[in-house]
């Protein structure tokens, strides 16, 4: 808005504002519409400086005269990669572009604070025409720390330690030198950012330590608003188009305001037919090297094919939104426009949201070309049988898929073709809270250098981290490429499942460790999505708390959750493969009287069902639930594979399965007037696939 001498600010009927002519002083200022009435900011005189540098240095008289700096004259070949440079330079300017001024920002490369970089100069020849325009913004550089950039480079030989990185493929040698570049970064800039003895970075996410789904907004437009699920139980919160525009300025004004900013260009999907290319601006080194490891890294060569992305992720996270805009609840606003294929993040430093918000992305995109993409982790035997872990948040996904008998594909996201699956991310994001060297092998040994540990707490000398020590959060993460895994399948494809796993976390502790589903009840637990987790780390609080979450993952699916089951339900039909429930959670009792499953326990379920072993055991079915539970497994004490055996307190049992039972029946109401896949036998299946009382 602009106000006049006065104080006085008059808005136009777009919004734009124009000052009042006060009596008898200057004319007042008029907004040009000629771009379908959309304001300018080019109504003021015009500055001579084009940078902020030669602002103030035109402040001060100069005695000699200077040279402006010609353009760069190389060889041929220098000038082509000058002129893609160029392009880069511009396709990220556009990108950071105000959809009201004219161009976007002047970009360079490099760390302002770097002496070694090219001075601004020399790169102004890669930016559009200056525009005449008399707005601050319009006066700076925007650095851009870019990935594989040269100038990363120059940095990498000063240090050190990354030599240190075990790389096995020599494409991946560049992105472990932007890594260095990002640790440099992030020490330097970024408050709460050490390494630990084993050289991970750790680092602080604010005030922010989970996702806010409360803060998730969606444009509904007219293609959104046929096409995605609205309303009750749905995540998909709605925003019109102009409000995401006002959020999206808000955060491209605050990302051009700062000194420099990182883009990261990545790859989401290992399936190369359907891989989409993402490119993500943020301002923390901690932000720019958590998407290098869970998106996929481009080889220098395809980055320079790179081209338009198909979408792109504004993380403005430190600054707030303006709670004064329409839709905004609080501070925080995560906004997702399909149709401009944009992001923007306000209000919450939370790496996980840019993760999380692409995988809402691919939950539109890949069903609209037949592609199932599913909340879930996914190995390989050496046989080349696939096994998919659903479940929510800390069921185990994680865990069980990162397993060291087994080809790791993935640990959280992946897309079921008609060829088979293919991991979404090109990194694993673990949870580490009580993590142990024993227990998790692989993980523990993924962090080291180039991972991102989240909010841990660390000995303040031996840099030691203790991961028991909820202090910050219980959230504890590391975020790590998943070739730190030693048994990484890469590329990360796999043909179809022959296992589904479906995992709960059942705190309640009357679900069975494991029983074998048939297609109807995996299709009943999987549009439940059932987990029950303690509520948070609050003392006194000992009852758990039931979640149920369609698809093992309603917060991040855009259509209605019908629409996945009955792929899934075709998938897991057509290719033969087994549902399974496994239950990670309690036994002997709820929380606080019963114990977590012994982990080397479910390790040897997992194992069975890997196997084949498990599905020629021998099966008796419970009441209630009507599971299908085994009466033997190898390596696991039979009195705990029917719950009811492990509690003492037989009457506190069925009241507890009872209770759950009807839990899980009142979150199906909303599902029962839905009909699942094409048939409309299915859904009868499906309705008398949940418990029975
Ligand atoms: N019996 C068990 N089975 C699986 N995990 C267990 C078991 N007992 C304890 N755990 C712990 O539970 C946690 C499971 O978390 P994990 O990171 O695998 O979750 P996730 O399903 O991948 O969730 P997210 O989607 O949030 O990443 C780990 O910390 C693991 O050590
Ligand atoms: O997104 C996150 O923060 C962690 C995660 O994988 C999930 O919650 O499923
Ligand atoms: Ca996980
Ligand atoms: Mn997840």
């Amino acid at each position: 808005m602009a106000a006049n001498g006065n104080g006085e600010v008059v808005v136009n009927g777009n919004g734009a504002a124009t000052a009042r002519k006060p009596k008898g002083l200057l004319p007042s200022i008029t907004t040009s519409d000629k771009h379908h009435g959309v304001c300018h900011d080019m109504s003021a005189p015009t500055v001579k400086a084009q940078t902020i540098d030669e602002l103030h240095s035109l402040q001060k008289k100069k005695s000699a005269p200077t040279t402006p700096i010609k353009g760069f004259q190389g060889t041929f070949a220098a000038l082509s990669e000058e002129e893609r440079q160029k392009q880069q330079l511009q396709s990220i300017s556009a990108s950071l572009a105000s959809l009201t001024r004219e161009t976007g920002p002047k970009v360079v490369r490099g760390d302002p604070a770097s002496k070694n970089q090219t001075s601004p100069r020399v790169h102004q020849q890669h930016v559009a025409e200056p525009t005449i325009s008399a707005s601050d913004s319009s006066l700076k550089f925007t650095h851009v720390l870019y990935n594989l950039s040269p100038a990363a480079i120059i940095l990498v030989d000063l240090f050190s330690f990354a030599n240190e990185v075990d790389c096995h493929c020599d494409k991946l040698i560049h992105p472990s030198i932007y890594r260095a570049e990002l640790y440099e970064q992030a020490i330097h800039y970024e408050k709460g950012s050490f390494i630990t003895s084993t050289g991970a970075l750790a680092t602080l996410s604010g005030a922010k330590t989970g996702r806010a789904p409360r803060d998730k907004r969606v444009v509904k437009d007219d293609v959104t608003g046929e096409e995605l699920w609205w309303g009750k139980g749905s995540p998909n919160i709605e925003m019109d188009e102009h409000t995401f525009l006002v959020n999206r300025e808000r955060a491209v004004d605050y990302l051009n305001s700062l000194d420099k900013v990182f883009v990261n260009d990545q790859f989401l999907n290992w399936d190369p037919e359907n891989r989409i290319k993402v490119r993500i601006v943020s301002a923390r080194a901690y932000h720019s090297l958590f998407m290098h490891n869970m998106c996929i890294r481009p080889t220098p060569e395809e980055l320079e094919d790179f081209g338009t992305p198909d979408f792109t992720i504004y993380n403005a996270g430190q600054f707030p939104c303006n709670r004064y805009t329409h839709y905004m609840t609080s501070s925080t606003s995560i906004d997702l426009n399909l149709a401009r294929r944009e992001m923007v993040i306000l209000g919450t430093q939370y790496a996980g949201e840019m993760k999380k918000g692409l995988f809402s992305v691919m939950h539109y995109l890949m069903p609209k070309r037949q592609i199932l993409s599913l909340h879930s982790g996914c190995n390989m035997g050496k046989d080349g049988d696939v096994a998919l872990f659903f479940g929510l948040s800390g069921t185990g996904k994680t865990t069980l898929s990162t397993d060291p008998n087994r080809y790791l594909i993935g640990d959280d996201e992946h897309c079921w073709t008609e060829t088979g699956v293919s991991n979404i991310e090109g990194g694993c994001y673990a949870k580490c809270i009580d993590l142990s060297r024993e227990k998790e092998p692989d993980i523990w040994n993924a962090i080291k250098f180039g991972t991102v540990l989240e909010n841990v707490v660390f000995e303040e000398h031996t840099r030691e981290v203790d991961y028991a020590d909820k202090s910050v959060t219980e959230n504890t993460r590391a975020s790590y490429p998943i070739e730190y895994i030693p048994n990484a399948k890469i590329p990360c494809v796999g043909p179809h499942p022959k296992n589904v796993i479906l995992l709960a976390c059942d705190a309640f502790g009357v679900l069975p460790p494991v029983s074998k589903l048939n297609l109807a009840q995996t299709m009943y637990h999987f549009i439940s999505g059932y987990t029950a987790l303690v509520a948070g780390t609050e003392e006194g609080v000992k009852e758990p708390r039931a979640t149920f979450s369609a698809c093992f993952g309603a917060a991040f699916i855009m259509m209605h959750p019908t629409k996945y089951a009955a792929m899934l339900a075709e998938k897991m039909q057509k290719h033969g493969a087994t549902g399974w429930l496994v239950n990670t959670g309690w036994s002997g009792g709820s929380y606080g009287s019963g114990s977590r499953i012994k982990l080397a326990y479910t390790r040897k379920i997992i194992d069975a069902i890997h196997s084949g072993s498990l599905l020629k055991a021998e099966y008796k079915k419970t009441e209630v639930f009507g599971l299908e539970i085994p009466t033997a497994v190898e390596g696991v004490p039979s009195e705990i594979l029917d719950p009811v055996n492990t509690w003492s307190n037989k009457l506190g049992y069925k009241d507890t399965l009872m209770k759950l039972a009807g839990l899980f029946k009142n979150n199906f109401e909303i599902f029962t007037d839905h009909k699942i896949g094409k048939g409309s036998e299915l859904t009868g299946e499906i309705l008398a696939a949940g418990p029975n009382f």
